[in-house]
């Protein structure tokens, strides 16, 4: 027996259009330009770039893409129906599409009498008319269109005749696709698997060989289900957005509904080689557009594969499908082990293993380091947050670590001068510290702009006579939590510190009443760990604790 095709179905990403319109996003000519290209490399089969004539930088774009196209993609420009009571050849909103120089457009048009009254202000029969000029006239100049019938379901609902009507018209009129939008995000999957039938009834009755496609949106939190749902009713084209972004709650997230339909459906979105690099495309995404991205988000998330609980740990390291529903590596994301006070001896070993460290579950160090990192975890240290502490604290339960320097001693002086201080003071922190590297004890002092500052510098100041790599080394990230508010000033303190050499990244932590010493805990460590990964033998072995930026 020979295995059938997989059905293809058309992805249409309009993250530059519609994902624009999320609150908070601000999108650069160039930032646009590097998503566009970026979802062309994935293989993304049609691209819209936004709305050429709504702002001079979406005309921009497109002129751009003109000069050096993409290389794979259909870029489509994006408009709504012309005004009413002109001719479609006379807005100046039509020419600007023209101008775009695009093979396709899509337009939308009002599905809603409650919108074409209400909203636009115009008769029924103008919008039907508004809908088909537009279709009949992008034709007539060359364009391939695509019609995005918004508020589809609502109106259907409200005013089925009359929904089916624009339809109608925007196939008369020679759309090539009709693509029912779910602009509210409103509707629930059984009630748009129900239409998205009786729109399919509808084409078959009157004949017209036109394929359907979903656009939804994801106000009920529904919008990858209906995508779903639709793609089930025969629905061939998903519209939606990489990570979901989009006006309001965002519209249908592409890094869920392309796995989704290709690994568990068994339809054809990606070729199977760039499927794996759905995470990274996400990723990238996310640092264009400068949102954080979503550590919890399905699939391409950093927690998406994470093990954090110890019975999840233990049945994981025997058999990933008990705690997975696929493989992490077949969207290029990766499995995770999280250490914590909920973790048991799976976790433990799996993170030595991940250090390059061999330790057998039977091994009473391995009990004593679960025992040790449960006693932390309840004073508050977190490692989840600083694997580097972690895996220092490891090697030192095994006797591997390695004592690059000890600390005597050392003092900080804070002059907060007076009552308003001077914004254009650099420095109002003295730190001295006293150092010993070997058999030699040195004594220094540095200032900064805190207490925490200068005794960080006053710390590398004194190693680096010994170990020069410390000068490539800098704090990325400084956090600090409270721990028990209610005990006022005298509450706990976390710090957690994260640290660069430029290549590579760590995290670690320090806990106490005192946030100075806190701080101090947390920063001696990322100094320490950072001369394990340069200078130690087992640096290349170390996969966690460091993360390669
Ligand atoms: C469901 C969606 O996401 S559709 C896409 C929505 N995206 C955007 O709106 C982002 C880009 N939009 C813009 O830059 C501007 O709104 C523009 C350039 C399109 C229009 O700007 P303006 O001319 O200043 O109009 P404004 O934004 O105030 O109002 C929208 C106009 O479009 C009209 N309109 C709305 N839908 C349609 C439609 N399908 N067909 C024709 N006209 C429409 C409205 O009736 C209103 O016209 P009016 O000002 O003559 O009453
Ligand atoms: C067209 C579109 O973006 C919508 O209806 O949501």
């Amino acid at each position: 027996m020979t295995r059938s095709q997989p059905e293809a179905i058309w992805i249409y990403d309009t993250t530059l259009r519609d994902g624009a319109q999320r609150e908070g996003m601000a999108l650069s000519l160039e930032d646009k330009l590097q998503i566009a290209r970026r979802l062309d490399k994935l293989g993304i089969p049609f691209i819209e770039g936004g709305w050429p004539g709504a702002n001079p930088k979406d005309v921009q774009f497109f002129w751009h893409l003109q000069e050096e196209p993409l290389e794979n993609a259909k870029l489509v420009a994006f408009c709504s129906t012309r005004r009413p009571h002109k001719s479609a050849a006379e807005d100046k909103m039509l020419q600007a599409i023209l101008a775009a120089g695009t093979e396709w457009v899509t337009f939308f048009g009002k599905s809603w009498d409650l919108h074409v009254t209400e909203g636009l202000h115009t008769t029924l029969d103008e919008n039907l008319a508004m809908i088909e000029d537009t279709a009949r006239y992008l034709r007539s100049q060359g364009r391939r269109v695509i019609y995005d019938a918004e508020h589809w379901f609502d109106g259907y609902r409200k005013n089925p005749d009359y929904a089916l009507q624009t339809l109608d018209r925007a196939v008369a009129g020679g759309a090539e696709w009709v693509v029912l939008c779910d602009t509210n995000g409103g509707t629930l999957p059984h009630q748009l698997a129900q239409i998205v039938g009786e729109v399919k009834d509808h084409f078959e009755r009157r004949n017209y060989r036109i394929p359907l496609g979903i656009h939804p949106h994801n106000d009920s939190d529904m919008a990858v289900a209906n995508a779903i749902a639709a793609v089930q009713e025969g629905a061939t084209m998903v519209q939606g957005t990489i990570n979901g972004y989009g006006e309001r709650c965002g519209n249908a997230n592409l890094c869920s509904v392309i796995p989704n339909l290709q690994l568990k459906l068994g339809y054809s979105c990606l070729a199977d080689e760039e499927l794996v690099n759905l995470t990274e495309t996400s990723r990238l995404v996310s640092e264009v557009v400068n949102l954080a991205p979503d550590d919890h988000a399905p699939f391409v998330g950093r927690s998406a594969f994470a093990h954090k609980g110890g019975i999840h740990v233990s049945a994981v390291a025997r058999n990933p499908l008990t705690y997975e529903h696929l493989t992490p590596e077949s969207i290029g994301n990766q499995r995770r082990i999280v250490i914590s006070d909920q973790a048991g001896l799976s976790n433990v070993l799996a993170k030595a293993r991940s250090f390059g460290i061999e330790l057998e579950k039977n091994d009473p160090a391995c009990r004593q380091i679960l025992q040790r990192l449960k006693e932390l975890e309840h004073q508050g240290y977190q490692f989840e947050g600083a694997e580097a502490s972690f895996e220092l604290l490891m090697r030192s339960a095994l006797g591997q670590s390695q004592s690059w320097f000890t600390i005597q001693g050392f003092q900080v002086h804070c002059d907060m001068g007076a009552p308003t201080p001077d914004p254009t003071m650099t420095s109002n922190a003295l730190a001295t510290i006293k150092v010993k590297v070997g058999d030699r004890n040195l004594l220094e002092v540095a200032e900064g702009n805190g207490p925490v500052a200068a005794l960080d510098a006053a710390l590398r100041k004194a190693l680096v006579k010994f170990y020069p790599e410390v000068g490539n080394f800098y704090l990325t990230d400084y956090k600090v939590r409270i721990l028990d508010g209610t005990a006022g000033t005298s509450a706990k303190t976390r710090v957690l510190i994260e640290s660069s050499d430029g290549t590579t990244r760590w995290k670690t932590v320090g806990v106490s009443t005192n946030i100075l010493d806190a701080s101090y805990q947390a920063v001696v460590e990322a100094l320490e760990y950072g001369l394990f990964l340069t200078l130690s033998s087992q640096t290349e072995e170390s996969t966690v604790g460091a993360i390669v930026t």
